[in-house]
């Protein structure tokens, strides 16, 4: 039997892939950025995508890569910041492999994004800042991160000090295989 996949997930900007990366160079097992493999098939970068064919369009290439992404194949993935928003997309990520979801205080996300031109969902409207953008995008989506299991704070962390404590918390969840993708959030925050 394959190991599961380690799955990063987590709100935009809140460092995915930075992390993955990080934790699949450790693990010594490949890795796999969706918004970098979604690019890559469209031949496109991800603002074109949604400017060209609209979000939609953008949101079924990245649920056509979560269903091929529903079986343990031992890799290590970073999904976009709202991949995870939609359950069936969560579902079949959780049936393959354990998730992880990274948050940050969002003036520490605001500062980190500063100079970030990629992200098309933060376009700012007039006279609106990064950080009041942000807040909005949590608004409107917290309640369904709060479905998603085992949550990272990286606020005011490296990035290796986040991927360290992910490193324990799976060798735990690998050594009781207690991971149930449908408790809800972590009872701890
Ligand atoms: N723990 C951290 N501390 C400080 N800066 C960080 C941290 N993690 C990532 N960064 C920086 O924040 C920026 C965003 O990181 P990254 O692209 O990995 O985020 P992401 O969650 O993958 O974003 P997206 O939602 O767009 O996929 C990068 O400039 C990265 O270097
Ligand atoms: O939070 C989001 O919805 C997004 C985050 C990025 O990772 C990309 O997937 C895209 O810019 C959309
Ligand atoms: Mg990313």
């Amino acid at each position: 039997m394959p190991l599961r996949n380690l799955v990063i997930t987590g709100f935009v900007g809140t460092g995915k892939t930075t992390v993955a990366r990080i934790l699949a160079r450790r693990l010594g097992r490949p890795f796999l950025d969706f918004d970098e493999e979604i690019a890559r098939r469209a031949g496109r970068s991800i603002p074109e995508i949604f400017d060209q064919d609209g979000e939609a369009a953008f949101r079924a290439m990245e649920a056509a890569l979560c269903r091929e992404w529903s079986t343990p194949r031992g890799w290590v993935l970073a999904t976009g910041g709202g991949t995870c928003l939609h359950p069936a997309n969560r579902a079949a990520l959780a049936a393959g492999g354990h998730l992880f979801f990274l948050y940050a205080d969002l003036n520490e996300v605001a500062r980190r994004l500063a100079d970030a031109t990629d992200r098309p969902l933060l376009r700012l409207r007039p006279g609106e800042t990064l950080l009041e953008r942000l807040q909005a995008l949590w608004n409107a989506r917290e309640a369904a991160y709060r479905a998603i299991p085992h949550w990272v704070d990286t606020t005011g962390r490296s990035p290796e000090a986040v991927a360290e404590e992910i490193l324990q918390r799976l060798h735990e969840l690998e050594r009781t295989d207690d991971d149930d993708p449908h408790r809800g959030p972590d009872p701890t925050l």
